[in-house]
């Protein structure tokens, strides 16, 4: 599904990951890591948001410099602690990326609705509280026909409803339309819930599948 070669991550000249080669399968994967260890590096550089060293494919054949408007339209990103202009509504937010990402009719309507987000989509998120933000971030990352997911700390800040939703989204989408996802979590995963296909561990400044027990 998605696969890394040569990749090499600096900042301001110190190298934080190293991945000669990693190829992540379909499915559903949890990539574990202590903090600092290079989780969110790793997930920046897959969305297409920091510069690298390297080259990154998505699918054998998207790839992310050379195809770096199809690649983004096919990997979607919800931040682990997302910021969004204050003055902007969810709704606003939503309509934008929903037309950017040529979301379906009556998808962001769905994604509303699971979230409970009718009572404050019209509101400037400046308003919101840490959840309500998370939950906006994670309609967003949920939108279009993406072949890839990444959630950076999906479950924090959220209450256990909510997270009851996300596990069932995130299996929803891998059921019906084979999206993968890149999910990861200081806290167990809930596996009764959520297939997790492989544990990646993020460790001296590289990544590496855990074997299955
Ligand atoms: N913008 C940046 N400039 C300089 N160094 C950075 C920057 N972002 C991250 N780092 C460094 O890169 C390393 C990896 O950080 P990263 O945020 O990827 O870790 P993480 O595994 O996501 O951590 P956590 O579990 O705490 O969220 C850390 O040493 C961090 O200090």
């Amino acid at each position: 599904m998605l696969e890394i070669r040569h990749y090499k991550k600096y900042y301001n000249g110190i190298l934080v990951l190293d991945i000669p080669h990693l190829v992540f399968p379909a499915g559903i994967h949890w990539i574990k890591g202590k903090n600092g260890s290079g989780k969110t590096t790793l997930f920046k550089t897959l969305a297409g948001l920091v510069p690298f060293e390297g080259t990154i494919q998505l699918d054998s054949q998207t790839d992310l410099r050379k195809q770096a408007v199809p690649y983004r339209m096919k990997v979607n990103y919800g931040e682990a602690e997302p910021v969004y202009p204050g003055f902007l509504s969810a709704k606003d937010l939503i309509h934008f990326v929903s037309a950017a990402k040529k979301a379906p009719t009556g998808q962001a309507d769905s994604l509303i609705e699971v979230f409970q987000m009718d009572h404050y989509i019209h509101t400037p998120c400046a308003t919101y509280s840490s959840g309500m933000l998370k939950k906006l971030s994670l309609v967003l990352a949920f939108l279009g026909k993406p072949s890839l997911i990444i959630l950076d700390e999906p479950l924090t800040t959220i209450d256990d409803a909510t997270a009851t939703q996300v596990y069932h989204l995130i299996q929803r989408y891998w059921l019906e339309s084979n999206t993968s996802f890149l999910l990861s979590s200081h806290h167990q995963f809930d596996f009764s819930a959520l297939s997790v296909s492989t544990t990646f561990l993020v460790e001296n400044q590289t990544v590496i599948p855990l074997p299955v027990k």
